[in-house]
């Protein structure tokens, strides 16, 4: 086994405890993955804990069409939702997705989450000033993840500054270059969701 995966593994493995402190990842729910070379992406099997994830049993080698290089085991059933990030930009290394409270009703009642003059916007490489507009949108929910993944490319298509998407009654997915990059970015986007979420409240 390569140092690059036990390094990557070991860092999504205390990413998904981190995120379950924080109660993002409940029951079996969320995914994770990380690139392993131009062609090979590490991510999490399908119906694990991830804030229990298992050196061994938790994790797979996928190609970049999802395809399983590790025979015995099965790929997160969203791993179309990874890859599609990986085939875009040679630079991803990391994808990450959640399933936080304050993600899922955000995304029953928003069509998109517009998040402005906030200094915490500033966590994204592309944002330097709380003077800015990050657009999270909101994707139906679907279980015809290659539909999805289809949606959310066309999208990014348009949209190449997007930080990340809600899936409505699901959940979030962000990304970056290195793990330690996409967990500041589901960290970031997590606490502006509840400044937002307050920000509604206030204003009734
Ligand atoms: C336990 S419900 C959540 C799942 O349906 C799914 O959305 C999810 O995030 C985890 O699926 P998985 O196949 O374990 O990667
Ligand atoms: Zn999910």
């Amino acid at each position: 086994m390569s140092d690059m995966l036990q390094r990557l593994r070991d860092e999504l493995i205390v990413a998904g405890q981190f995120f379950h402190s924080r109660g993002w990842v409940p029951a079996t729910s969320s995914n994770f993955s990380a690139r392993l070379g131009a062609e090979t992406l590490l991510i999490t099997s399908s119906g694990q804990h991830k804030g229990r994830l298992d050196a061994e049993s938790g994790f797979l080698r996928v190609d970049l069409q999802g395809v399983s290089l590790d025979a015995d085991k099965r790929p997160s059933a969203e791993t179309g939702l990874h890859t599609l990030m990986y085939q875009r930009d040679p630079a991803m290394g990391c994808v990450l997705h959640t399933h936080s409270v304050n993600a899922t009703v955000l995304s029953m009642r928003q069509s998109q989450v517009v998040l402005e003059g906030y200094e915490v916007q500033k966590a994204f490489p592309s944002v330097d000033t709380h003077d800015s507009c990050l657009v999270i949108p909101v994707f139906p929910n679907s279980q015809d993840i290659p539909a999805l993944a289809q949606a959310v490319g066309l999208y990014l298509d348009a949209n190449p500054q997007t930080v990340g998407y809600l899936i409505r009654g699901h959940g979030l997915y962000t990304w970056g270059v290195t793990v330690a990059d996409a967990q500041r970015h589901v960290e970031a986007l997590e606490f502006l969701f509840e400044c937002y979420y307050r920000q509604l409240l206030l204003d009734r």
